[in-house]
């Protein structure tokens, strides 16, 4: 078997690869164990999953070794089948490290497939060559490598840009939101439509006409692809159909098959950008795409001249070319924040608006009593909204991506000028105090001043054809222009023919449909024009990251595609919304649901007869979208001494049946009696754990974020109950994660708080650490999650923090005494200065109960020699082995500043090559440092780092 060909990207040293010929008996052991498993698992799901966990990571291993696949696929191990009935703990974890070896040696990987699964992986591919990844989109480098090759296949049939700008309409409900959309909008403003209260989020496509007017995009939809493929065509060579070469996929693909007729070509007309060494070959798939895609024009055109639309192709003359607007309206209720988030993004222009009648600091008043604003659970003012929008912007709009850089999004408008005292003048400088002395609110170096464009506005909405409107749309296409996707994303013409039955199913009303039917819609293609599986997948993964539909690639919904993201708003909006007529059968379970989140089957049923038929119809399907995004679980049946497992091998739990009931956590209302008495529980009677804190950047978490943890928990564990009752509050959730074991969780503010607690009359037994790994990896790994869900490119392990609190503290308060995990790696003690009187905590206390295995490795780096400085070969070794999630916390637990790793980063050759950018940096801290870059302080920084990934780590020195 041909070995990978070694270029210039690759590390020095190849990762540790095993001796291909002897097979040693550790592999053997490992394939007995897999073929045990066959015969062991019974569950008819859990060995086909382990099997493409297995297979998957077995690829990777071999060919591309993109770590993401690793990462993702380890984790979806853990969540899905990990510490489940099938996997026991021990069991999970002898997994993950046949799963590591696996990853680890190549000669393992093709061994076990080849033996246990009798597939022969064969040997590596050639690698992309980094030129060509220079000219993809930031999402298409997301993929993985195989999903970027097919993408330049894809690529070759042709190429198109494309400019939507996604415009976010935010603020609290009732300043106006609706009335500037309708404003904004061609069709809303003729119809001099009335506003009603917004529910949910509502989303507008448009397309922006030359005289810069906004209207409704669904008109212009058959036009436009139309204009799309003529676009296409009007760039293609003028002698396309003298075409000779035959494409030959691979090599046109990395680029190294090099044509030596190409002066021979019109450069005129060749598709703009693509490299001009791969005209030849593509000149054959062109032709064929012309061919293929005339009588489809054709067809087109036919079917728009037979419309009525002699309107349409006047107003289509004057759009301006393939500009489309999606405006997505906000609503300003308490309980849609917590689904808001899955929509705000990187890719957005943000429009924030504020009611210039209302003084910052008023409280709002709780107009439906329902639940918390902003996660205050007190009073709440204007400004505190403001900044929730502003810090919600911040968080999902990438700024842990990969350039770090922050352009200006955000669009600051007063309205209700009509309302206000004085001449226009004045009430300029009204607002520009306002937003001003909103501003300043934040902290002086706040990354959230950066998002502002420092054009504001002031609108009566009352007054459509005021030119502040005009002026509006001007700027906001401006700011869109300024962004870095602008432009620059590109996308396979051969992909419009998928997009346009996608918006024909999206026309004929279908919103949530069967991937069968996509297949179906995919097959009837003329044979030329089916894309593959894989394409097709791949086609709907960046569809969905363009935010044009919602494909979740987990076995529960990857064989459904919500083709209108309205659908799962409606769908969240049925759990959330106020019914008045409610059966009298229902009643009392109805209000199980109001005044405690249960949601009974029967309560489901009533919320579906009051849902509209296109949520009605898919109840299940709705039911397992609401739970991947944990709006609801269902909670563990087990009574705690029916579990009948071993207290040493199993989490309270992972094997219990699941009640037929759910609980919506962002529902939950009631605030928590004496906060203490659960955070706190007394030290007499319980032994329990110092609290451990996730700490959010910037002073901000989402309340979705904890409401969403809640669900994960009740999944996962037995919710404690007192008497009958739950103990699940606003804020605060107590599980009985084993008998006598519990886990409190709580938030206030940006900090979620964990304390697990015993409560046993055994003097000499101690809480048992293994547990407390399980949780804190569970609830880790649950936050990175709930980040990644919101963040383009997370650098996920930098969007929290973990903090002990003093674990002398006998009654816990918010963000006192917070100790520094990471900063135990360097000290052997910390200072606490909440006590009353300052008093050190020692490395082992604070660590020893959620931290084990972390604080051996500190105890380790402190007691071993390395006191020898750092040398390249060290620095390699390093960089071969950090992988994606820690890598950007090496840099940062070295000291290096934000802006300076994203200058190395920005370096193409870094970009896609996690070995160089490493590799530099330490280069760069070494250099820095001299002497003192010693190997203890690499290992201090690099266990630092490793707190965030969730494979427990090994000591690298
Ligand atoms: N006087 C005045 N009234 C306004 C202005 N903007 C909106 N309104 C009125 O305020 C009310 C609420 O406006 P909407 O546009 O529905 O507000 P919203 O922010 O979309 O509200 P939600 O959808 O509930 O979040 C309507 O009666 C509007 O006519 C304005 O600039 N001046």
């Amino acid at each position: 078997m041909a070995e990978r060909s070694k270029t210039t990207d690759d590390p020095p040293d190849p990762p540790v690869v095993g001796n291909d010929e002897g097979i040693d008996p550790q592999t053997l052991e490992i394939a007995r164990i897999l073929r045990s498993l066959a015969d062991e698992i019974t569950e008819e799901k859990s060995m086909p999953l382990l099997k493409e966990i297995i297979t998957k990571i077995a690829h990777e291993s071999v060919h591309d070794r993109n770590y993401n696949v690793l990462t993702d696929y380890m984790r979806r191990f853990v969540n899905v089948l990990g510490f489940s009935v099938q996997f026991s703990v021990s069991k999970t974890k002898e997994i993950i490290k046949i799963l590591l070896v696996i990853w680890n040696q190549q000669n393992v990987a093709r061994y076990v497939m080849k033996e246990v699964y009798n597939e022969d992986i064969g040997a590596a591919e050639k690698p992309i060559d980094p030129d060509m990844l220079d000219k993809i989109p930031n999402a298409v480098k997301q993929l993985d490598d195989k999903g970027i090759k097919l993408f330049f296949k894809a690529l070759q049939d042709g190429e198109e840009e494309v400019k939507n700008i996604r415009l976010m309409v935010v603020g609290m409900f009732g300043v106006g939101k609706t009335s500037l959309v309708n404003n904004l909008i061609k069709d809303f403003r003729d119809k001099n439509i009335t506003p009603l209260s917004t529910d949910g989020i509502d989303l507008h496509r448009c397309q922006v006409m030359e005289d810069g007017d906004w209207c409704l995009d669904k008109e212009h939809r058959s036009q436009k692809y139309i204009k799309r493929l003529e676009s296409v065509f009007d760039k293609m060579p003028v002698n396309t159909y003298a075409a000779t070469a035959s494409i030959d996929d691979t090599d046109s693909l990395d680029g190294s098959h090099v044509e030596d007729k190409v002066d021979a070509l019109p450069t005129e007309n060749q598709i703009h950008t693509e490299p001009v060494q791969r005209r030849n070959n593509v000149e054959q798939h062109e032709q064929d795409f012309v061919q293929m895609c005339s009588p489809l024009v054709e067809k087109m055109q036919n079917d728009t001249n037979h419309k009525p639309s002699k309107d349409i192709k006047v107003s289509l003359e004057k759009t301006e070319k393939e500009i489309t607007v999606s405006v997505w309206d906000f609503a300003g209720q308490t309980l849609y924040y917590s689904t808001h988030q899955f929509f705000l993004n990187k890719r957005s222009i943000y429009l924030v608006l504020m009611d210039m009648t209302k003084p910052l600091d008023e409280d709002l008043k709780e107009l439906d009593g329902s639940g918390i604003w902003c996660g205050l659970v007190n009073d709440c003012t204007y400004l505190n909204v403001f900044k929730f929008w502003l810090n919600a912007i911040h968080m999902c709009s990438g700024y842990k991506s990969t350039t770090g850089e922050i352009k200006p999004t955000v669009i600051l408008v007063g309205t209700r000028k009509d309302k206000m005292e004085g001449t226009d003048k004045e009430k300029e400088n009204k607002k520009d105090e306002y937003f001003n002395k909103a501003l300043k609110s934040f902290e002086r170096d706040s990354p959230i001043f950066k998002h502002i464009h420092k054009k504001t506005f002031l609108v009566s909405n009352l007054s459509p054809t005021d030119p502040d409107f005009v002026e509006m749309r001007k700027e906001i296409k401006c700011l869109a222009e300024k962004q870095e996707y602008w432009g620059t994303d590109k996308y396979p013409v051969r992909w419009i023919h998928m997009e346009h039955s996608l918006d024909k199913l999206r026309d004929d009303g279908e919103q949530l449909v069967h991937m069968d039917k996509i297949e179906e819609v995919n097959r009837s293609k003329k044979p030329q024009l089916v894309l593959s599986k894989q394409e097709l997948s791949l086609f709907l993964e960046l569809q969905h990251m363009q935010g044009n539909i919602l494909y979740f690639k987990t076995s529960e919904l990857e064989h459904l595609v919500v083709l209108a993201p309205q659908w799962i708003i409606d769908a969240f909006k049925c759990f959330v919304t106020q019914f008045n007529k409610i059966q009298p059968q229902v009643l009392k379970d109805w209000e199980d649901y109001e005044k405690l989140a249960i949601l009974k089957p029967q309560v489901i049923d009533e919320i579906m007869n009051n849902s509209p038929p296109h949520i009605k119809e898919y109840k299940d399907d709705v039911i397992k979208y609401m739970e991947h995004l944990n709006v609801m679980a269902k909670p563990k049946a087990t009574e705690l001494n029916k579990c009948g497992h071993d207290e040493t091998d199993a989490i309270l739990g992972n094997n219990d049946e699941l009640l037929d009931f759910h609980i919506v956590p962002c529902r939950l209302k009631n605030a928590p009696p004496p906060i203490e008495t659960f955070t706190s529980p007394d030290c007499k009677r319980f032994k329990r754990t110092p609290v451990l804190a996730f700490v959010f950047c910037e002073k901000f978490m989402p309340p979705s974020f904890f409401h969403r943890l809640v669900a994960v928990c009740i999944g996962a564990w037995q919710i404690k109950k007192e008497g009958n009752k739950d103990r699940m509050y606003n804020g605060l959730a107590i599980f009985a994660i084993r008998p006598t074991y519990t886990l409190t969780i709580w938030y206030n503010d940006y900090i979620i708080y964990a304390r697990i607690a015993c409560c046993t009359k055994k003097l000499t037994s101690d809480i048992d650490t293994n547990l407390c790994q399980e949780v804190r990896h569970k609830l880790r790994q649950s936050l990175q999650d709930f980040v990644g869900h919101s963040v383009e490119t997370p650098r996920t392990g930098t969007a929290f923090d973990m903090y002990i609190q003093c674990p002398s503290m006998t009654i816990c308060e918010h963000n006192k005494g917070m100790l520094r995990v990471a900063q135990f790696n360097y000290e052997s003690e910390l200072d606490c200065d909440a006590c009353s009187e300052s008093h050190p905590v020692e490395r082992s206390e604070a660590m020893h109960y959620w931290f084990k295995n972390e604080l051996d490795l500190a105890n380790k780096c402190d007691s071993d020699d390395l006191n020898q400085q750092a040398e390249e070969k060290h620095l390699s070794k390093v960089a071969r082995l950090i992988g994606i999630k820690e890598c950007w916390m090496l840099g940062i637990e070295l000291k290096l500043s934000n802006v300076e790793l994203n200058q190395m980063y920005a370096d193409p050759a870094c970009m896609n090559n996690r070995y160089e950018f490493v590799f530099k940096y330490l280069v760069k801290w070494r250099n820095r440092k001299g002497e003192k870059a010693t190997l203890r302080k690499l290992n201090r920084a690099i266990n630092a780092a490793r707190l965030y990934s969730y494979v427990e780590s090994t000591p690298v020195f």
